[in-house]
């Protein structure tokens, strides 16, 4: 026998005993939700089980329940191991990935500084937020405040797939327009990565200026995103061959200087001759039309990006998703690809006046037929994104006070005094990824 396959089942045969023993020693375990796509930016539920605890150790995951529990597996006895030629080739790799991971685990880059710390180390102070694939966490490590994310590995290919893939893109970027990563801890049943702390995602400000009746995002500050977040996605293209696949208002972040970056690279992809690959996951109402068309969802490009891109912004500085949501996600979604149906557009708004460059800039975004649709290149010399490019000098519409970007760190602390932490749990109706 493979002596590799057996210490890696007698290894798996160890893990489900020891879950199975937690569980057995009575400590209480809240089912996670079945995987699904909405992420919120604060969860009641984990909120709470992550205020109990300080250390790490104890923080245990909450969805080991109904996934690893021996009695409830079918046990393989080792002799019935499948043969070579049956076994998942794909999965070996994953996990010969994972263990590779391990290598490095533990080991931060803090400050310039390498060093390698204990998990004991992470003092957990509060809960930031969660999404379907775990939480994040404020913490201090090594007397620096950070955001970890903590993902709970399981038996199934997809999940581990998806932490390995947050875990590789989060170290190879280095742009300010995405989060900084320090590092990683492997562990036999979750991963934590420890990651520049930001202040708030754009969902969470959305919720806030909603219930506290405030004005939705202004066209500067939409500007402003648009500049960050194109800048980030053309870097991940051009340097990395990288497409986010998950654009949304939770996965852009502010910091209180008023810096915008994304975060959450699960379901990112890895492109071949600029083409995505996999039909892949993601949040549905915020997919381009040829994502949601069963002839081209496993073929398509950065363009979709700008589709979900597109549409954030236009939530944004209205308040309001664009399509009709209902029970029916098939309907929104059949709405969404119909190229015969119009696309959501600035012109019609009346509630608010926008400039005629940025009503222009975002119909280009959101154009449904993706031949039609503009590339990052083409968006970056569209004069609305040039408007808000510090490099133009005078023509950069955010004038930097002392080399502060004032106008939108101003903007976004006025939001969080003006309204109330409490708001960022509460949903705003007919808005998709809420709770
Ligand atoms: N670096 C950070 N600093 C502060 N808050 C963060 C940070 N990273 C994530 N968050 C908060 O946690 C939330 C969930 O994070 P994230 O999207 O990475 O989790 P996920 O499980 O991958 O979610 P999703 O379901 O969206 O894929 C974010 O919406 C944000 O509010």
């Amino acid at each position: 026998m493979d002596n590799v396959c057996f210490q890696q089942r007698l290894r798996d045969l160890e893990t489900r005993v020891r879950k199975w023993k937690f569980l057995k020693l009575g400590l209480t375990e809240v089912r996670l939700r079945p995987r699904d796509r909405r992420s919120t930016s604060v969860d009641q539920k984990h909120k709470e089980c992550s205020s109990t605890s300080s250390s790490p150790q104890h923080q245990r995951p909450n969805n080991i329940g109904y996934l690893t529990s021996p009695m409830e597996r079918k046990f393989t006895p080792l002799s019935m191991k499948p043969s070579p030629s049956r076994r998942d080739t794909e999965k070996d790799a994953l996990e010969f990935e994972f263990l590779e991971g391990c290598k490095k685990s533990g080991v931060l880059d803090i400050d310039g500084l390498k060093q390698a710390v204990d998990p004991n180390e992470i003092h957990i102070i509060g809960l930031l937020g969660s999404g379907s694939c775990g939480v994040v966490e404020s913490a201090m490590v090594k007397s620096k405040l950070m955001a970890v994310k903590t993902m709970y590995k399981n038996d199934n290919k997809e999940n581990l797939k998806r932490i390995l893939r947050d875990v590789r893109i989060m170290s190879l970027c280095n742009s300010p327009f995405i989060v900084t990563s320090y590092g990683y801890f492997m562990f036999d049943s979750s991963v934590k990565i420890c990651m520049q702390i930001m202040s708030a995602c754009c969902e969470k400000l959305l919720r806030r200026i909603y219930h506290s009746k405030l004005e939705f995002f202004p066209e500067y500050v939409a500007g402003h995103i648009v500049y960050s977040a194109i800048s980030a996605l053309d870097y991940l293209k051009e340097r990395h061959s990288i497409i986010h696949r998950d654009i949304k208002p939770s996965n852009i972040l502010f910091d209180d200087s008023g810096n915008i970056k994304l975060c959450d690279f699960g379901i990112s992809g890895f492109m071949t001759n600029s083409m995505a690959h996999s039909k892949s996951e993601g949040c549905p109402p915020y997919m381009a039309p040829e994502r949601l068309t069963i002839e081209t969802n496993s073929k398509y490009d950065v363009r979709s990006d700008v589709w979900s891109l597109g549409i954030t912004i236009y939530q944004l500085v209205t308040g309001i998703y664009p399509f009709p949501l209902n029970d029916m996600e098939f309907t929104t979604l059949t709405i969404i690809a119909n190229l015969n149906l119009p696309s959501p557009s600035l012109k019609g708004e009346t509630t608010r006046s926008f400039s005629p460059l940025f009503i222009e800039f975002l119909d280009f975004c959101l154009r449904k037929d993706v031949r039609e649709r503009p590339e990052y290149k083409q968006l970056m010399k569209h004069d609305f994104f040039l408007d808000y490019d510090p490099s133009r000098g005078d023509f950069y519409k955010l004038k930097t006070i002392n080399g502060n970007p004032s106008h939108v760190a101003e903007w976004f602390n006025s939001v969080i005094a003006r309204s109330s932490c409490e708001d960022e749990l509460k949903p705003i109706p007919n808005t998709p990824c809420v709770n």
